[in-house]
């Protein structure tokens, strides 16, 4: 079997070398098995019927039509935590370099020519209108403590910030990653009040679009520094803006920057470079490439962001089926097999939200019944896979 890859981006190689020759790679091809994808939106790319999976190397999937993928049978996946140091780290050179001005400072250096007066002193007379605070004993607040907010948090703590963090989502696993000293509170606006700095990590949908705007904004000490590594639509731009104008937000270091606030006053905007590191591109391509094989090669799921994680043994043949989260389901397919004479030797199931997953091995699949299996109502996919 032949499989091909159709990768949109800059796919890292040692990533796209995980593949072996069962695999051809492209970024032209057609109709291909898979896509791999870092950021390029596929909202207004049309899926060919042959398409059964898309890799997102990174965390964000906001720009996958998740819904239409999950109607075609689709399966989403993303690499969880992969680049996550490397977000960390920019964070922490946001968090620093806005606290003590170092853009701007930068900025006048550059500026210096000897005249009169040497460089030298230039700068001794000129340097106390660069004067920042350090960031130790001041408040970090957090919002969203996954993979990159956890990362930070702990890295602020050891940076000697106390720490304020929510998540309305938080797992047993991801609040036991977290330092014992890390506050965890239960609102937003318990971490925008206590915040000298203000980060954000969660991801952009619509319940969190916007979530940074003048409300939030006003129940906000004055003078807070705004770290947005995650994603431009969860700031509102104006409101933004406005508060930088009147010095309420006394910075706003974005990965986003837009033609609205790219040259806006204290701003400091860095051009998406959260992942851009060849640590973060190799960790994320390569699981990538993993989760893709698995479920090409075996129709195993981990890491999906519209299905549930599943994997099975098998001995004979693997029959895959995408269908629906509702009842009757597992029994409509079961009947389906024994009314084909066919054994079940073992199967495996699991949903998430309106979706599931069901893989059986079964000895003697027949295409009869596999048409069969995917005339039922609520089937959105069916795939057979040889051992
Ligand atoms: N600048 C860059 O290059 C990068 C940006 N990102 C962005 O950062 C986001 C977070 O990445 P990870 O930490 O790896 O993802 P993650 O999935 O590990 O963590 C996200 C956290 O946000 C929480 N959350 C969701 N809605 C929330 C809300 N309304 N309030 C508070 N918490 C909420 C979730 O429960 C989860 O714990 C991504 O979705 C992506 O948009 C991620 C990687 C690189
Ligand atoms: O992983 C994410 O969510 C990112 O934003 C990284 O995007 P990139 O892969 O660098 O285009």
């Amino acid at each position: 079997m032949k499989y091909s890859i159709q990768t949109l981006n800059k796919i890292s190689k040692a990533g796209t070398d995980r593949f072996c020759d069962a695999y051809t790679i492209s970024d032209d091809a057609k109709d291909p098995d898979a896509i791999l994808v870092r950021s390029a939106s596929l909202h207004d790319t049309s899926f060919g019927d042959n398409l059964k999976a898309i890799a997102r190397a990174g965390a964000g999937v906001n720009n996958i039509p998740l819904d239409r993928c999950s109607e075609a049978g689709i399966c989403v996946f993303n690499t969880p935590g992969a680049n996550a140091n490397a977000v960390k780290e920019l964070v922490l050179t946001g968090l620093l370099i806005s606290s003590r001005k170092i853009p701007e400072a930068m900025a006048w250096a550059a500026t210096l020519k000897d005249g009169e007066t040497s460089v030298a002193k230039q700068v001794e007379k000129g340097k106390s209108q660069f004067a920042g605070p350090e960031i130790k004993g001041k408040t970090l607040g957090i919002i969203g403590l996954g993979a990159i907010g956890a990362l930070v948090a702990n890295a602020a703590v050891a940076l000697g910030m106390k720490v304020v963090g929510t998540d309305p989502f938080l797992s047993v696993g991801a609040a036991l990653r977290l330092d014992p000293s890390v506050t965890v509170v239960k609102t937003q606006d318990d971490v925008f009040a206590a915040a000298d700095y203000l980060t954000i990590h969660v991801p952009f949908n619509k319940d969190t679009e916007g979530m940074i705007n003048a409300a939030a904004i006003a129940k906000m000490k004055d003078g807070v520094r705004v770290l947005n590594y995650a994603r431009g639509e969860l700031v509102n731009d104006e409101d933004m803006i406005a508060a930088l104008e009147s010095g309420k937000v006394a910075y706003y270091c974005t990965d986003f920057p837009n033609a609205k606030t790219c040259n806006a006053k204290h701003i400091i905007a860095t051009p998406h470079l959260g992942a851009s590191t060849p640590e973060s591109e190799d960790n994320c391509a390569s699981m990538a490439a993993d989760e893709l094989m698995a479920y090409l090669e075996q129709g195993d799921i981990r890491n999906s962001v519209n299905l549930p994680n599943a994997q099975l043994q098998a001995v004979y043949t693997k029959v895959c089926v995408i269908h629906r989260n509702v009842p009757a389901m597992i029994s409509a397919l079961t009947s389906v097999i024994g009314e084909a004479g066919a054994n079940i030797e073992n199967m495996t199931n699991a949903s998430k939200k309106d979706y599931a997953y069901t893989i059986l091995d079964i000895d003697g699949v027949t295409d009869g019944m596999i048409e069969a299996l995917t005339a039922i109502d609520g089937v959105l996919r069916v795939r057979v896979i040889e051992k």
